[in-house]
């Protein structure tokens, strides 16, 4: 794909954007000229604002007309007069949006090819996000799906494996099997191995068979092991990128175990595509209240005032599952909890919740400011870090598991299933507040979510009515990820009556009460994101080592020193250990300090 500079890609080009004022509209006999970069029909709003980072960018002027550029036609310019906006009685934003809607994509194709399309996360959520997708009408008019891994299929047993997967989740259930046979009907199957450049040759024939002659834009899921990571690319690249559209490859997890071998991955990568090519997906991003933790921040102005050490105690990002390894116990073993979850997907959103203002929303923007925010952290110290595996317990009559029960496990296993961890941001917006993550898997309940606990009131009126308990009266923000996504935000108010007793409330954002649309799965996003060439939230591979380099050390640390993680018993909170890191910083979980918290 080395072949395939990123100008032949259908770019984003969000790095050379700028924000559009309407103020810095050319007068006299010029009209504003704009290129629309990253259009997607899906964002195309009734109407539109030329201030709207997302969709237009003002690249050029040019006299008397507007220059549309579209991301599936890139190479085209459509110029939209604005004497026809006016014959039409329209501004020229309501020109834009009908001649960028009414743009064909009769010559565009994209083609998916899941590589490992027979193992788990391909069943689970690709092949489901894609067909939701495309029941959302979300997906260009002329896609192709392949499955392409060693096991051997026809293109009817892969229907028939992908049609057990996927499920009529979406509120119009009518047409579902409708739909899901006109889906199954454009996906394809084909088995080869991963290093060998004639499979992706045939592979490549058979993808130009669907093509059609159309402009050929290819995207590649590597679903596989990270080992063969580099095979994958390398055959692909040489015998099965796309010779007149983009190529794209989006990575899975891990990327590599540490800096060295993080950085060894991005360089085997590099050698056959640019980074504009390579997406490397962290599936926390695409969930839906992550995505809106920087309209919470960015478009609220009670928020962001507040958002900085002056007000913030700590902030807590705590993710558990109800579950052990069942089932993944011989790549969890090799990893731990600490790179499963905390250096990816807490770190995400701590680089997401810290950050300072972008300069805009597009993608270089948002991750030039996670980057320095990881950057201006302190790496991890081990007497800042708890671990813990899960050991077998009997509830209920029923015997669970403990890790080393897991036959894929080596019984001597110290690998952490459980870490909480302190960690710190040298800036001046955050100097000294604690960031606490908790990860954890076999524990009592599934749960991710941010909580921010407010400093107390300063010389609280109120404080008798409080007791002695001062901390249960601050204000404490939480945004749950999942399940049941809410934000709520705790309040002191007063219990209605004659007396003075004051009570604790959430001024709660429940979304199943507030909205009747179902939430897409994270992988709808970002598939969709990828195929549109909308790398925001994708990681960079700048953000890669920062975040490695935070830690790299301590893991390092742990597996030389063997420390043995603290067990705790399946379906638990975990271990106590986690409360005496806490309170080494006056701090106290919020998911379970509060008698509040049964009412959440
Ligand atoms: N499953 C999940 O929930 C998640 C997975 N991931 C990541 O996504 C990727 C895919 O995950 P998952 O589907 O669980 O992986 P699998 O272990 O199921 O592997 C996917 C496919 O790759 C092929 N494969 C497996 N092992 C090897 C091997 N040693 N050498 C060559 N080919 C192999 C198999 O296909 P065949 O034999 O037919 O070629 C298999 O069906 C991994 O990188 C994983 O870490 C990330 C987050 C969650
Ligand atoms: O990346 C991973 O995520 C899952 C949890 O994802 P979720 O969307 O179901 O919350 C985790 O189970 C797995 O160990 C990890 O690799």
């Amino acid at each position: 794909m080395a072949t395939l500079s990123s100008s032949t890609c259908y770019s984003s080009s969000s790095s050379s954007s700028s924000l559009y004022s309407p103020s810095s509209s050319s007068s006299g006999n010029y009209v504003r000229s704009v290129s629309i970069s990253s259009v997607s029909k899906r964002f195309l709003p009734k109407k539109i604002s030329l201030s709207s980072p997302r969709y237009w960018n003002v690249v050029n002027m040019q006299d008397g007309a507007v220059t549309a550029k579209t991301t599936p036609l890139l190479a085209n310019e459509i110029p939209v007069k604005e004497e026809k906006a006016k014959e039409g009685g329209l501004s020229v934003e309501e020109e834009i949006i009908n001649v960028v809607g009414s743009i064909p994509d009769e010559n565009e194709t994209v083609s998916i090819t899941v590589v490992g399309a027979s193992g788990d996360l391909a069943k689970k959520k690709i092949f489901p996000a894609l067909f939701a997708l495309y029941y959302e009408d979300c997906l260009p008019k002329h896609f192709t799906v392949f499955g392409y891994a060693r096991s051997k299929m026809t293109d009817e047993e892969l229907r028939d494996m992908v049609s057990r997967t996927l499920t009529c989740r979406i509120d119009k259930r009518e047409n579902c099997s409708e739909k899901m046979e006109q889906f199954l009907a454009r996906c394809f199957y084909h088995s080869g191995q991963y290093d060998s450049e004639n499979n992706f040759k045939e592979l490549d024939k058979k993808l130009k068979e669907h093509e059609g002659g159309r402009v050929s834009n290819r995207l590649f899921y590597l679903s596989i092991p990270p080992n063969i990571f580099i095979n994958v690319v390398k055959s692909a690249s040489c015998s099965a990128s796309s010779s007149n559209g983009w190529t794209r490859v989006i990575v899975e997890k891990p990327f590599g175990r540490d800096s060295e071998s993080s950085a060894a991955l991005t360089r085997g990568l590099k050698e056959y595509l640019v980074e504009d090519q390579i997406f490397r997906i962290d599936h926390y991003l695409g969930k839906e209240l992550v995505e809106n933790l920087s309209v919470l921040r960015f478009s609220n102005l009670i928020f962001e005032p507040l958002w900085s050490r002056q007000y913030i105690r700590n902030v807590q990002f705590i993710f558990s599952e109800d579950f052990g390894t069942e089932g993944r116990g011989g790549y969890f073993d090799s990893y731990g909890i600490i790179r499963d979850i905390m250096q990816n997907h807490l770190l995400q959103i701590l680089a997401l919740f810290a950050m300072e203002t972008p300069v805009s929303l597009d993608a270089e923007d948002i991750r030039n400011e996670k980057v320095k925010v990881l950057r201006s952290m302190r790496p991890l110290q081990l007497d800042n870090v708890v671990v813990g595996q899960y050991k077998s317990c009997i509830k209920g009559g029923v015997n669970y598991q403990g890790y080393t029960d897991d036959e894929t496990v080596p019984k001597n296993s110290i690998t952490p299933t459980f870490a909480a961890a302190a960690l710190f941001i040298d800036n001046a917006r955050w100097d000294g507040v604690p960031f606490l993550m908790k990860a954890g898997k076999a524990l009592h309940t599934r749960r991710a979510e941010i909580r921010v606990q407010f400093r107390h009131v300063p010389g609280n009126l109120y404080k008798k009515n409080f007791g002695m308990d001062l901390d249960r009266a601050t204000n404490e923000l939480v945004i749950r990820v999942q399940p049941d996504e809410a934000i709520f935000l705790k309040i002191n108010n007063k219990v209605p009556g004659l007396g003075m007793k004051l009570d604790r409330s959430n001024l709660n954002l429940h979304y199943a009460a507030r909205y009747s649309k179902e939430i897409p799965d994270a992988y709808e996003r970002l598939l969709l994101d990828a195929i549109e060439g909308e790398r925001r939230l994708f990681i960079r591979s700048d953000e890669l080592d920062a975040a490695w380099a935070l830690f790299t050390p301590l893991l390092k640390e742990l597996e030389e020193k063997k420390i043995v993680p603290e067990l705790y018993p399946y379906g638990s909170r975990g271990p106590v250990g986690a409360h005496y890191l806490s309170a080494k910083y006056n701090v106290r979980w919020g998911d379970i300090s509060s008698a509040d918290y049964q009412h959440e």
